[in-house]
């Protein structure tokens, strides 16, 4: 594999070209062109078009293919599955579970604003929320803990799984050990733009859903776009990304394994090594061919394809300043700090997905099994939005009781607002003409 990783060298730059800070995201045009008809044909043909994007897209050979995964498919997977990854998935599940049970808001709470006057708020589970589970560039049990454990403590009533199948018309055997480990007993064989149009609209099969969550490729990320005035889209969570922020202290050849992990993911993927020591990025650059060979041939050449491409490889700073400036302007996933001091320097990071500190942290571990959620925000996404979480499968409503003794001051108040915005109902909901009993 004789490809040249990227190297970009800003030690003399006056200031971050802004075409580092892209992702394959950035340009989703030609996928939004894409999945028009495609979420028409479902709207308007339910599960026959499902059954033809599955075998359009997702090589599948079963005409009558059952868009909902069986029982038996079920137990077939639970049958088939080696009891040392379920020991894993559940571990995991407890893991993540135990994370985002702390997340989870009281029910309710309150405060008397003034004498009399009382106002708070209620947490309430989000009626139905659909979890995305990708597919096609790999399989994602990891996605189903990710989505469907947060959805179960918040309580959401009806909760189910949307993931494309395979050629055989199945659906993954660990997503499917996950759901039941996790108790989820929807789960639905349609994934891409046509499984987004799915739980949006609705099918035969396909219950509609309020919301959906989990990443996606481009053609997920498009058509949640164009369906976001009938389905809620949620956290925006495309190709992954990451960034290695890295000082003199790192050794090289650990560096250069986690500058791999989300390189792997698909050529649509983005990682930068960022880093302020000439040593470590040389040695990343050397040490990057003899990972590759070790690796599984399509994982070595996404990887590759993405670290000698546009959207990753290695940026050399002057100094550690520039580099924690590049990291908060790229606004990564994934970052990982590998310094001296990394909670020192955490306390520096003010845009990313998730933060994993020191060498005992790599991002494997924060994908799988240490317990915050690994559905993050990508495409910048890190600057305003936050990882996938409780909060994100519950919504708040705020209520307030005023008494008679609180309505005296508040009235006087309010009419005085009403009459200079011009609201003359306003006005007199709130004056002499209000019914109220003598002396309340
Ligand atoms: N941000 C996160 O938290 C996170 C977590 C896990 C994975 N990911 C990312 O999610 C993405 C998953 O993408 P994926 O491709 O593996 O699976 P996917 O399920 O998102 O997309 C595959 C689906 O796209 C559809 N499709 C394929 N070719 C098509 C075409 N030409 N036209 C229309 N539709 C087509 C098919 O229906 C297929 O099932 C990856 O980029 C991965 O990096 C992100
Ligand atoms: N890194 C992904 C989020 O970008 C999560 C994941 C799942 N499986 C492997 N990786
Ligand atoms: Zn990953």
């Amino acid at each position: 594999m004789n490809k040249t990783v990227n190297f970009v060298d800003l030690r003399d730059a006056e200031n971050i070209p802004a075409h580092l800070l892209d992702r394959t995201e950035a340009d989703l045009g030609p996928y939004l062109e894409r999945v028009k008809p495609i979420i028409e044909a479902v709207r308007t043909e339910g599960d026959a078009a499902l059954r033809r994007f599955a075998q359009a897209y997702d090589g599948v050979t079963i005409p009558d293919m059952s868009i909902r995964a069986t029982e038996e498919e079920f137990e077939t997977a639970f049958r088939e599955m080696d009891p040392e990854l379920i020991r894993s998935i559940e571990y995991a599940i407890g893991n993540i579970r135990k994370f985002h049970e702390a997340q989870k808001p009281e029910d309710s709470w309150m405060i008397e604003v003034q004498p009399g006057v009382w106002a708070g708020d209620r947490n309430v589970a989000i009626e139905s929320v659909a979890c995305y589970v990708p597919r096609g560039k790999g399989a994602f049990p990891s996605v189903v803990n990710m989505t469907a454990i947060p959805g179960m403590v918040a309580g959401v009533p009806r909760l189910v799984i949307i993931t494309p199948p395979a050629p055989d018309g199945r659906v993954d055997a660990g997503t499917l050990v996950a759901a039941r480990l996790i108790g989820v007993t929807e789960v639905y064989k349609c994934g891409g733009a046509q499984g987004v149009a799915a739980v949006a609209y609705g099918t035969e099969t396909v219950p509609a859903c309020m919301k959906i969550v989990g990443p996606g490729s481009p053609y997920v990320v498009a058509a949640k776009k164009l369906l976001s005035h009938v389905i809620d889209p949620g956290v925006p969570a495309g190709p992954s990304e990451a960034i290695i922020l890295a000082d003199d202290s790192v050794d090289p050849e650990l560096a250069a394994l986690d500058l791999i992990i989300e390189s792997e993911h698909g050529p649509d993927s983005s990682a930068w090594l960022v880093t302020d020591s000439p040593r470590v990025a040389r040695g990343v650059q050397a040490a990057l061919p003899g990972h590759w060979q070790q690796m599984d041939a399509k994982r070595a050449e996404f990887s590759s394809t993405v670290l000698c491409g546009a959207y990753g490889g290695i940026v050399l700073t002057r100094d550690f300043d520039t580099a924690v400036e590049f990291t908060n302007a790229y606004a990564p996933e994934h970052l990982e700090i590998l310094t001296c001091d990394p909670m020192a320097d955490l306390g520096r990071i003010r845009n990313a997905g998730e933060v994993l500190l020191g060498n005992h942290t790599p991002v494997s571990l924060g994908n799988y099994v240490i317990g915050p959620n690994a559905v993050l925000p990508t495409n910048r996404a890190a600057r305003t939005h936050s990882p996938l979480s409780v909060h994100d499968y519950m919504k708040r409503m705020s209520f307030a009781r005023v008494s008679a003794r609180g309505y005296r001051e508040m009235a006087a108040h309010t009419h005085r607002f009403a009459s200079y915005e011009g609201f003359s109902g306003h006005a007199r909901a709130v004056s002499s003409a209000r019914p109220l009993a003598k002396g309340q």
